[in-house]
């Protein structure tokens, strides 16, 4: 007995889009670790980098597909430069609203099953998004829906849900947000689109390493500055990879829902805070020989800096803390090998420790 594909029938096909990213690499690095099985058959990943399939191209959408016929297509693949995009909106949108639109569409004349990944940048952190999370969780009236009292009420604690209203800054998040609802419209449930945020891990670019080496070269004379108005959630790309492959492994019931959750690091930190606990971890796991001084900055002040010396920054979300209840109630509600997999609903420290001591393993 064989699958469509022509190989043996116990084996799932898997196609990654953005074989170079972050995502990408910890997805196969989870799977080596993990062994996961899918209805016990075996999983046979292709990963396909940028030059080997573009998103972007209905052509080389449809040959891939053509040549691997997978069952499943995870999109790791996005045009991520936040900044870049401002000047780059047709680029931009070509990767992160017609890639995903293409895909999806190959996805539903083949019956394949599509992972699209999104982001906390989709909102904007203003009041009004804010309010909608405060609805939702039934507990303030409209009088006493301000920003600020949500705050020190504690009521944003648990961060933003999928019903929260997405309005996005810039022209990244935009092109995001049109991704996710083109997947929607055109595989409605079958799709599994996941907002995450902040994604850090031991490949490729960012936040973490990006402070690990200005914080290795940083001096008393020259502090960091990193801004302490924008608040969000950390995530550690292996805990994200865990959850797909678990989303994989087991299919989610009806009972469900819309295929939209968020899934991240749990908690929430301003920048600054996160490049706090990134120096006292490092430190602690001797990853860096000194601390130096890391001082606080408002967003404004910030781009007015950038701008003086030529980089003109993109807005980004005063607010964006995700909330990952959804997912977890729909995958423990009938998965307990969950628990297995602890990873996923750690504090965002947590998450952070374990990247970096992976990372101090690699010598890196
Ligand atoms: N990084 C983050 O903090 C967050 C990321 N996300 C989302 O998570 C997903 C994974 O992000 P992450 O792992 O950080 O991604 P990376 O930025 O590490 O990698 C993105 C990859 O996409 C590739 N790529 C760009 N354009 C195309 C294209 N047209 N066709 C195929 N590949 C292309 C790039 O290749 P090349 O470099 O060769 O162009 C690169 O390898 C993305 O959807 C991203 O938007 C969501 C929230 C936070
Ligand atoms: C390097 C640096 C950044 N910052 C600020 C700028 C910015 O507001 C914030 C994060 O900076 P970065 O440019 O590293 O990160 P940024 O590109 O904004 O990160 C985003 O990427 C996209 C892809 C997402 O989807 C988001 O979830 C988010 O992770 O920290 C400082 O304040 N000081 C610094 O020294």
């Amino acid at each position: 007995m064989h699958a469509p594909n022509g190989e043996p029938e116990s084996t799932v096909t898997v196609l990654l889009t953005g074989a170079d990213s972050q995502l990408s690499k910890a997805l196969l690095r989870v799977l080596a670790k993990a062994a996961y099985r899918f209805d016990g058959r075996t999983l046979r990943v292709h990963a396909l980098s940028h030059a080997e399939l573009d998103i972007g191209d209905k052509q080389s959408v449809e040959a891939a597909f053509a040549r691997f016929k997978p069952e499943w297509v995870i999109n790791c693949a996005a045009y991520n430069a936040v900044d870049r995009a401002e000047m780059a909106a047709d680029e931009a949108y070509r990767v992160n609203s017609l890639g995903p639109e293409l895909l999806a569409s190959e996805c539903a004349l083949t019956g394949a099953r599509l992972v699209h990944i999104s982001s906390d940048y989709v909102f904007s952190g203003e009041p009004a998004c804010i309010a909608e999370l405060a609805l939702n969780q039934n507990s303030l009236t409209d009088s006493s829906l301000s920003n600020s009292g949500l705050i020190e009420s504690g009521l944003t604690e648990r961060g933003l849900t999928e019903n929260a209203t997405p309005a996005p800054l810039s022209v990244y998040g935009q092109s995001k947000l049109a991704g996710e609802q083109a997947v929607l419209r055109i595989l409605a449930e079958r799709a599994i689109v996941i907002r995450t945020a902040w994604l850090y891990g031991v490949d490729g670019h960012n936040f973490v390493k990006t402070m690990l080496r200005l914080m290795a070269t940083a001096s008393d004379a020259q502090p960091l500055t990193v801004i302490n108005d924008q608040i969000g959630s950390p995530t550690w790309v292996d805990a994200l990879a865990y959850l797909i492959w678990q989303l994989i492994a087991s299919p989610l019931s009806v009972g469900c829902g819309s295929g939209l959750f968020h899934y991240a690091g749990q908690g929430q930190c301003s920048w600054y805070e996160f490049a706090l606990e990134i120096q006292r971890q490092a430190l602690a796991l001797k990853l860096l020989d000194k601390a130096v001084p890391i001082s606080a900055i408002d967003s404004l002040s910030y781009a007015a800096k950038a701008l003086e010396k030529g980089n003109k920054l993109a807005p980004r979300p005063s607010y964006s803390a995700l909330n990952s209840d959804k997912v977890r109630q729909c995958l423990t509600g009938q998965n307990l090998a969950l628990t297995h997999c602890p990873e996923l609903w750690r504090d965002w420290r947590w998450q952070l420790k374990a990247m970096l001591e992976d990372y101090a393993a690699k010598g890196l």
